[in-house]
């Protein structure tokens, strides 16, 4: 008996529900969560991809970007998975021997066929943008541009990716799709509020873009662009200068300095020491070049380096014509720009030439004092200096420098306190900065306008949650079956 009542003050039959209970309510809570993770789990990651194909005035870019499948409308999701360059000029140098062009893509094309899973070739959109290059040879002559389109579209075409069209794209277009790219891979599209502007420097244009006001901008509407991404409107100031890329520059300074018949020119934007014959109609052989051109062929003169660059500045400020502005206020060439409104992100030739020259993060005093030094050393011990970089680049990087300060200041109107607004950029997350990414968002529909909806928790934030009110309901549970027990034991002891 006594055995018995002790047996019933341990009371068995509680510890062993209590055991019970607490095993099915922990598998109850394991099986809870399993089933939220693995329902909420973002499937096997699968990726799509885009291929833009930058026909630039210099060179042409295979671009080939990727992003998870089930997050097209994210921003920030589309990256880039590989670029290749194309040997040889920019398709616009072909125009000689058009069908060439074409032939000069397949090897970047083949690497892409390479890059893109096989299963996914025939869905991958392919787009080739051409910019200022092919701008100023369907200027010259619109038969033989239509030849070079004809000519890199049927090798596109015979690729396995599904070809959208090869076209010459607009400066506004250039210069829109650059900022979109810069703002999209900073993710600041989304939030809003502060984005970035665009300076973008090619061989043969350049354009600036950035997010400005209504009011600024009722003046021009060839220089407006709106956009209406994630919920946001968007007004943009954007205008590309044609024939003020820096290779285009570099012509049009040195033809205003040559006169025909002279046998030298002596350029301050050239190292000491620097000589090299050239034709004419190396220099002329532009539609850049509006006057002064020679009519005879084969005239030559040897180009003489004096290493000045403050007379180099002097040269470069000529290029830009003052016709007058009908605006409130104009950057050069008689052309309206807003104030400028930073801070800017500045990329391509802005870049590879502040970059090279060690320049991409000084003030305006020390970018002009370091310039002065640059252009006054010895061509010969800049060769010595520099033994891997190919002559002809290094020879411009004196005249590059100079043209980008003179660009920046007396063009756009940036001043010493300004200059720090803009930051030298080549890639940001690991994609390149250039219009061809968000050309190809928009021409995709990646980027909506209106924000997408979105759970308001994100994923481990939900299944924590999951799991500490599952807890709360166990504990909670727990208590009242605790609570309750002595008076169930207490019933079974009366019967
Ligand atoms: N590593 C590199 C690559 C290009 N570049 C220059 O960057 C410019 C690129 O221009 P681009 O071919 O995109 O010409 P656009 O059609 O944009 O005017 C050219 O002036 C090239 O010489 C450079 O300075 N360093
Ligand atoms: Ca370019």
């Amino acid at each position: 008996m006594a055995e018995q009542r002790e047996m019933k003050e341990k009371n068995p039959w509680h510890s062993a529900v209590v055991i019970l209970i607490t095993v099915l309510g922990i598998t109850a809570i394991v099986a809870l969560v399993t089933t939220a993770v693995l329902q909420n789990k973002p499937l096997l990651q699968k990726y799509k991809y885009g291929i833009v194909l930058d026909a630039g005035s210099s060179h042409t870019a295979v671009y080939i970007y990727e992003w998870p499948a089930e997050k097209e409308n994210d921003t920030g999701r589309v990256h880039q998975k590989h670029i290749c360059k194309v040997l040889g000029p920019g398709i616009s140098s072909y125009s000689h021997s058009p069908e060439l062009a074409g032939e000069s893509l397949r090897t970047c094309m083949k690497q892409a066929e390479r890059f893109v899973p096989i299963r996914r070739h025939r869905e991958t959109p392919l787009y080739l943008g051409a910019t200022a290059g092919m701008r100023l040879l369907s200027m010259e002559n619109q038969n033989v541009c239509d030849q070079v389109l004809g000519s890199v579209e049927k090798v596109l075409r015979s690729t396995p990716f599904s070809y959208q069209g090869a076209r010459i794209i607009s400066g506004q277009e250039e210069g829109a799709f650059g900022w979109i790219t810069i703002n999209y891979l900073d993710d600041r599209l989304k939030q809003g509020s502060g984005t970035t502007g665009a300076l973008d420097l090619g061989g043969a244009s350049t354009q600036i873009t950035f997010a400005t006001n209504q009011e600024g901008m009722g003046e021009s509407a060839e220089n407006t662009v709106t956009f209406r991404l994630y919920g946001n409107d968007y007004i943009l100031y954007t205008h590309s200068f044609l024939c003020y890329g820096k290779d285009q520059a570099l012509k049009k300074t040195l033809a205003q300095q040559a006169q025909v018949g002279n046998s030298s020119v002596l350029d301050p934007c050239f190292n000491e020491g620097y000589s090299v014959d050239r034709n004419y109609s190396s220099v002329y052989s532009s539609p850049c070049i509006m006057a002064g051109k020679p009519l005879e062929t084969g005239y030559s003169f040897t180009h003489i380096g004096k290493g000045d660059a403050s007379q180099c500045q002097q040269a470069i400020r000529r290029i830009f014509t003052n016709p007058g502005c009908n605006f409130s206020r104009c950057s050069f060439n008689g052309v309206y720009q807003p104030p400028i409104q930073g801070p800017f992100g500045a990329f391509s030739a802005f870049y590879f030439v502040m970059n090279f020259l060690n320049l991409t993060s000084d003030s305006l005093e020390g970018t002009r004092e370091k310039m002065e030094r640059y252009c006054s050393t010895p061509w010969h011990q800049i060769k010595q200096q520099h033994p891997g970089v190919k002559e002809k680049y290094l020879a411009e990087y004196c005249f590059s420098g100079n043209y980008i300060l003179s660009l920046l200041t007396d063009g756009y109107k940036f001043t010493s306190e300004t200059w720090s607004t803009i930051t030298f950029i080549k890639k940001i997350s690991g994609s390149d900065a250039g219009w061809t990414l968000g050309y190809m968002l928009n021409l995709t529909n990646m980027i909506p306008a209106e924000a997408p909806d979105s759970p308001p928790l994100p994923h481990a934030g939900y299944v924590t949650l999951l799991l500490f009110i599952s807890l709360v309901i166990f504990v909670i549970f727990l208590f009242s079956v605790k609570s309750l027990w002595p008076r169930c034991t207490t019933q079974t002891q009366i019967i």
